[in-house]
This record gives structure tokens, C-alpha cells and sequence, in this order.
């Protein structure tokens, strides 16, 4: 949660007891979003006749407004910059960028409560990111070979030996790689959207078997085939598709592809002594693991 606070509010000093309250307000929205859908559908009516709930999704959505003071500072440490003439040399938050944002029709900034939304969405939807990572590291730890494989295809490719960092540039060669995250998030789909889809077209689809997109992922031309939008055909799904397909699909896969690359090369992931790894879920936000992984991780020498 630090990590995607820094991302969100880069520059603040967050103390504990803000990230704390931040952390507990995500939770409760998250855990608790989906008893609010049906009221989507009658937006009018429902809010005589279902006050109650209304009221409740009005407390929740107050309890957002913790990150309030955060934009506020970002805010003012933003104009002092641009006082200082320090902009150029700052590196941006996601704040900052909604500060900048002008919207065309309305000719207008965000309003407060729509940046609070924005950063509150912004957090969440990392959630199904963290949550894919641990997926695939408990496919890790359960099959070391896998693990291995990626390993070899790093040092393959890493030109200077000394060099251990995986560097964004360094992702689109490791075509292994991308299948291990291509089969994590058929075979344990964060949002559960497409049961039964995977299954049908790809064989054998219980096993965890990166293989089957290895000769999707690039042509020879080096561009990617394998079609996660589901534009000419629909293998599985676990952005969503068409209009509400997930906006940060790019971004999420590049984080988990730099993220596997990096905890692989340094550490080597095993199970705690005597123990394995437990694949039963449990339905969340997202689809998270009952007993979350317990992996103990070695310094690569
Ligand atoms: C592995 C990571 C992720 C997975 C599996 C995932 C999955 C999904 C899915 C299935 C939907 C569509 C839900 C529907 O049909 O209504 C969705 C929507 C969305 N996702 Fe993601 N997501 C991921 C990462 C992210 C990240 C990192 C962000 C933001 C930084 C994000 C932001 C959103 C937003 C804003 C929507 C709503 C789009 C709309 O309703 O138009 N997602 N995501």
C-alpha cells in the first residue's frame, strides 16, 4: 500500500496512521462495493425505497475523503514548485497529472470529490495487479522448473553479467516470461469474469502450463499476437472485453512481467520447509488465495 501511495502522492511525507486509515477505507469499499451494484437500476425509486443502503454506500464513500488532505498538499506543493520554477526537474504523481487535467467539454478541472474517485480507483485497480503477482509466484514456488526456465531466459539475455536490475527494456525479449504471466492470469483470473472460456479452447486446462502461448506471444516480426483484448477471437478474458474491457491492461501486464522478472532474478522462491502450496481461493474483490502464500526466498549468488 506505501508503494501505491508513493506512486498516487509522490513528494508527500506519509506518516503510518494515514496509510492505516487510507489501507482500512480501500478494504471496506472493496469487500463491500458489490452489495451496491443493484442499485444502478433504479436510481430514482430506490433511493426512497432503499434509504438504508443508499445511506450506508453515502458512509463509505465519506470515508474516502482520508485521501482529501493528501491531494491538498499535493496541491500546494505543486504551485510552490511551479513558484520555484522547479516543475521541470520533478517527477510527476498520478495527482499531479489530475491536477493538470482539463475537461475538454466542460471546460473545467477536476472537482475535488472526482479526484478523490479518481485516486481511490486508481488504488484499487492495483489491487487485481497484486493480487495476479501472488498467483503466479505461488506457480513458482509450486514449479520450480518454471522458475528455472525464466531464469535461464534472463541471464540469456542480460548483457552485462554483473547487472542483476531487469529493466523495462529488457521485458519484450523474455518471451518465456510472458507466457508464465499469460498462463498465471488464465489459469487464476484475478476478476472472475470468463470461467469456462480459457477451458474450451486451450487443452489440459487445469495444469499451469506456460507452453501453451509460448509461440503466441511474438511473431517474427517481434509483434505481439497472442489478443488478450479478445479483438478477433476470445481465449479467455481476464481484462474483460469489448467497451468496459480494463483501461490498464498495458500497464498491468508490464508491472507484473517487470515485477516476475526482477524477484526471479534476485531471490530464488521455495515453500516453507515441510509445507505446500495451497491453490484454494476465496472470493474477495478479487479472487484471492484462502491461505496466502507463505514462500521463503533466497539471495541469488
Ligand atoms: C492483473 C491486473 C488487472 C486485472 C486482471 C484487471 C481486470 C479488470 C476487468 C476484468 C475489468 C472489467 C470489469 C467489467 O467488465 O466491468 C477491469 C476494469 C477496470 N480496471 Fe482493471 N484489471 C487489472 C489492473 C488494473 C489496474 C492496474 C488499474 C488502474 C491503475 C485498473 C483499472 C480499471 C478500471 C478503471 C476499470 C473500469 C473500466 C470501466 O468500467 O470502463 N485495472 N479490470
Amino acid at each position: 500500500m506505501f508503494c501505491l501511495l508513493v506512486l498516487t502522492f509522490y513528494g508527500d511525507k506519509l506518516d503510518e496512521k494515514q496509510i492505516k486509515e487510507i489501507e482500512e477505507a480501500q478494504r471496506h469499499m472493496l469487500l463491500n462495493l458489490n452489495k451496491f451494484n443493484f442499485l444502478d437500476f433504479f436510481p430514482r425509486i430506490g433511493k426512497v425505497l432503499f434509504r438504508k443502503r443508499w445511506n450506508e454506500l453515502f458512509q463509505m464513500r465519506r470515508e474516502q475523503e482520508v485521501l482529501v488532505p493528501l491531494i491538498g498538499a499535493q496541491k500546494k506543493a505543486k504551485e510552490e514548485r511551479k513558484l520555484a520554477r522547479e516543475n521541470d526537474e520533478f517527477v510527476s504523481s498520478y495527482v499531479d497529472m489530475l491536477l493538470d487535467l482539463q475537461l475538454p467539454e466542460d471546460k473545467r478541472k477536476l472537482d475535488e470529490g472526482e479526484m478523490v474517485s479518481l485516486c481511490s480507483e486508481f488504488l484499487a485497480g492495483t489491487d487485481t495487479t497484486s493480487m495476479a503477482l501472488q498467483w503466479v509466484m505461488a506457480n513458482l514456488v509450486k514449479y520450480p522448473h518454471v522458475q528455472e526456465r525464466i531464469l535461464e531466459e534472463i541471464k540469456g539475455v542480460i548483457e552485462n553479467k554483473d547487472e542483476t536490475e531487469m529493466k523495462e527494456d529488457d521485458l519484450p525479449k523474455l518471451q518465456y516470461l510472458k507466457a508464465v504471466i499469460l498462463e498465471g492470469l488464465r489459469r487464476h483470473p484475478p476478476m472472475h469474469l470468463q470461467d469456462g472460456v480459457g477451458s474450451k479452447c486451450l487443452g489440459e486446462p487445469m495444469a499451469f502450463k506456460p507452453e501453451r502461448f509460448l509461440n503466441e506471444t511474438t511473431n517474427n516480426e517481434g509483434e505481439e499476437v497472442f489478443d488478450i483484448t479478445g479483438t478477433r477471437e476470445i481465449k479467455m478474458m481476464p481484462f474483460g472485453a469489448a467497451r468496459r474491457m480494463c483501461p490498464a491492461s498495458g500497464l498491468a501486464l508490464l508491472h507484473l512481467e517487470y515485477f516476475v522478472a526482477n524477484l526471479v532474478s534476485k531471490f530464488e522462491w521455495k515453500t516453507k520447509e515441510g509445507c505446500d502450496v495451497d491453490f484454494s481461493k476465496k472470493q474477495e474483490f478479487t479472487v484471492v488465495m484462502k491461505n496466502p502464500l507463505e514462500g521463503h526466498v533466497y539471495p541469488r549468488v
